[in-house]
């Protein structure tokens, strides 16, 4: 922790007298809070409130830290993941629900932690529950690294045909993109552009539409490729996004890895299975492998911060 605060901030009921942590990945931020008993319940419009930037504390995302037992979602992964014991409950700032937050995972283990809700030994990983299926955490030298498992295109025929599925218009394009979606567990729609002035030109306050969506919304991002594409062995590119139930954030995990797994895709054969990819927040890492079971597993890693902890009044 850089700095502490007591706050007396105003929120509806639902969060009246909870203790809560503020975090970030890579400026990606997150109200979090433990709810050892299971007994929180969060609603959409706490959530919203909690995150508006104005009248709230303001964030990204609202994390609650609940063991699995306590959601049907946790009790059916914990059949086959008995040692996912705690699950990532994971609402943008709109208040909807997502399925995954790659960098809210990292920042979620560093919170239980730093709570000394868990402990996890030199070396060791955690297997945490989300609405994406089970992530594998352990510590790395950049912060966190997570195994975030499969991934999968959203219209595998279209990306085998064409290695594009929908047209993306955003406010600054000139034209509309082809973009290819991936779902990394939660949906990503990634649109390559050529250069880095048409990245800063791109204007990301209205969503982008996307033209066929993917049926439950999308998370969009822009991508450059740098030239020349790798350094070192590593393939290097810039990203921005604009989250579903959120807006433009700094930084977004899964959107990371999406944005990594197109690139990979277009380059063809001789791309690497290392990449850096600067967001307006920072630099995360992706890396492929292959699984004992032979299917391929992206791996995130990136910093967690926590900066800051309060009681809602
Ligand atoms: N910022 C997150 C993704 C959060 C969820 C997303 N907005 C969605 O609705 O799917 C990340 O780091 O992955």
């Amino acid at each position: 922790m850089t700095s502490h605060t007591e706050p007396a901030l105003s929120a509806r009921p639902g969060l009246t007298g909870l203790s809560f942590s503020k975090g970030h990945g890579t400026g990606n931020d997150f109200i979090l809070v433990a709810d050892p008993n299971g007994s929180v319940d969060v609603t959409a419009a706490d959530v919203a409130a909690a995150c508006d930037r104005h009248r709230g504390i303001g964030a990204d995302g609202l994390i609650r830290a609940v063991p699995s037992s306590f959601l049907p979602e946790g009790r059916a992964l914990l059949e086959d993941t008995p040692e996912a014991q705690w699950f990532m409950d994971y609402r943008n700032s709109d208040g909807s629900v997502s399925e995954m937050c790659g960098n809210g995972v990292r920042v979620f283990v560093h919170f239980l932690l730093e709570s000394g809700l868990v402990e996890l030994a030199d070396g060791a990983s955690m297997a945490i529950g989300t609405r994406g299926g089970v992530k594998v955490v352990k510590r790395s030298v950049d912060g966190y690294s997570v195994d975030m498992g499969p991934w999968e295109f959203i219209y595998p025929e279209a990306a085998a045909a064409r290695a594009t599925d929908s047209l993306v218009e955003a406010d600054g394009l000139q034209v509309a993109r082809p973009g290819l979606s991936i779902s990394m567990g939660n949906p990503h729609t990634v649109v390559a552009l050529a250069e880095i002035a048409e990245l800063r030109a791109t204007r990301l306050f209205d969503a982008p539409s996307v033209d066929p969506a993917p049926p439950h919304g999308t998370n969009v991002e822009f991508v450059v490729p740098h030239d020349p594409l790798m350094h070192d062995g590593v393939g290097q590119l810039s990203m921005r996004v604009h989250e579903r139930g959120v807006g433009e954030t700094l930084s977004c995990g899964t959107g990371a890895c999406a944005a990594a797994i197109a690139t990979r895709y277009w380059a063809g054969a001789d791309a690497p299975d290392v990449w850096s990819v600067t967001v307006p927040g920072g630099i995360v890492g992706v890396r492929f492998t292959v699984s004992a079971q032979g299917g391929e597993h992206v791996h995130l890693s990136g910093p967690a911060v926590l900066v800051a902890r309060g009681t809602f009044s």
